[in-house]
């Protein structure tokens, strides 16, 4: 036995209800290759809004009069979609069968999850890519992939072993060696939790002089686009809307002075008692978009189609509600 999901938006008078409802669970048998045969039961809930027919008297009215039938009123959670039918359409199948959820007209919102959607972020150092991106990723309820965390924890691994930072066949041989994995906003790096250990002043000074080899690029491109291919994801780097996701849906450059960036770093660290000097943070922010937008493979660039988010005067919650929205209306 197998349940099948799926919802979409009308209006409240009865031929809207019947027609979407209609519509609705046509495209779940078409889509599943399903028959009413097939069918155990259906549960529709409706919002508090829609009250002028029963979905299952739609279904009663297109000729199908022996499936059990439910209709309940769906919980009536603040600021949710309106005008909303849900279903749950349990069927008998054969174990393995792969169901593929339907969500129509705008009830596309409740599983953007579900559409292979890729969100592209790109931009300089401390202009918040990856605390926007997750937050962002789990507001839509998407995988959030930091690229440079995998950068971040290569540069980790070559500090500890003392590899010298000439050393680029060593540092090449060790990228090709190690086992990076981005798990519920943890970076672990050959099953050890480095996701604070790479934070810091020490990494952030190297990591950009690694992330300049070709040969590490190609290995950590490789890895991101197969992580990009598992479901709708939101990545960010320096160059992935334009080398790793190239056909990202959705593009972003974020941006910020200089100076707010070397703030916003200078604060976060001194909140959690790292001694750092503000102008050390400057510099270092400086030296890091040059390596970054200057090397010569793939270096840091808005792609053409990327939408730029300047974020020196925006709070975290706006640049978030910006991105989202564009994504929902998109
Ligand atoms: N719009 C914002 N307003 C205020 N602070 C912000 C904003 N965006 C991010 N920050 C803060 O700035 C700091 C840097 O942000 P974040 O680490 O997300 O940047 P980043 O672009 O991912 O940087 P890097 O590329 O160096 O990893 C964090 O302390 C974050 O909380
Ligand atoms: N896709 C990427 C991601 C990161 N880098 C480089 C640039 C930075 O110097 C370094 C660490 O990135 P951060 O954690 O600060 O975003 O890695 C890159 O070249 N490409």
């Amino acid at each position: 036995m197998k349940a099948i999901r799926g919802a979409i938006t009308t209006e409240n008078t009865k031929e809207a209800i019947f027609h979407d409802t209609i519509s609705l669970i046509d495209e779940i048998f078409r889509i599943n290759k399903i028959k009413s045969s097939d069918v155990i039961s259906i549960f529709f809930t409706a919002t508090k809004d829609i009250d002028a027919a029963y979905p299952a008297e739609a279904l009663r009215h297109n000729g199908i009069s022996n499936i059990p039938m439910m209709c309940f009123q769906e919980m009536n959670v603040k600021k949710s979609l309106e005008k909303c039918i849900r279903v749950v359409v349990f069927i008998n199948c054969e174990d393995d069968k792969e169901v593929k959820h339907i969500y129509m007209k705008n009830a596309k919102l409740l599983r953007l999850d579900l559409l292979n959607i890729k969100v592209a972020i790109d931009g300089p150092a401390g202009a918040g890519k990856s605390t926007v991106a997750k937050e962002l990723a789990k507001k839509l309820n998407f995988t959030y992939i930091d690229t440079g965390a995998m950068y971040r924890a290569l540069t980790y691994k070559v500090a500890i072993e003392n590899i010298n930072l000439e050393d680029k066949n060593k540092i090449v041989e060790l990228a090709s060696k190690i086992d990076i994995d981005l798990k519920n906003d943890k970076v672990l790096l050959d099953g050890m939790d480095v996701t604070s250990e790479i934070r810091t002043p020490s990494i952030s000074e190297k990591v950009s002089y690694i992330s300049m080899i070709p040969e590490v690029r190609e290995i950590m491109v490789k890895l991101q686009k197969r992580l990009s291919d598992k479901g709708s994801v939101v990545m960010d780097g320096r160059d992935i809307a334009t080398v790793v996701m190239p056909d990202a849906q959705f593009k972003f450059f974020l941006t910020a002075s200089p100076e707010i960036r070397a703030m916003r770093r200078y604060n976060e660290l001194t909140s959690k008692k790292i001694p750092v000097k503000y102008d050390d943070i400057l510099n270092d922010i400086k030296k890091r978009d040059k390596n970054d937008t200057e090397r010569d493979v793939a270096p840091l660039k808005k792609a053409d189609d990327s939408i730029v988010i300047d974020t020196t005067n925006m709070s975290i919650d706006e640049v978030v509600s910006k991105m989202y929205n564009i994504i929902a209306n998109g």
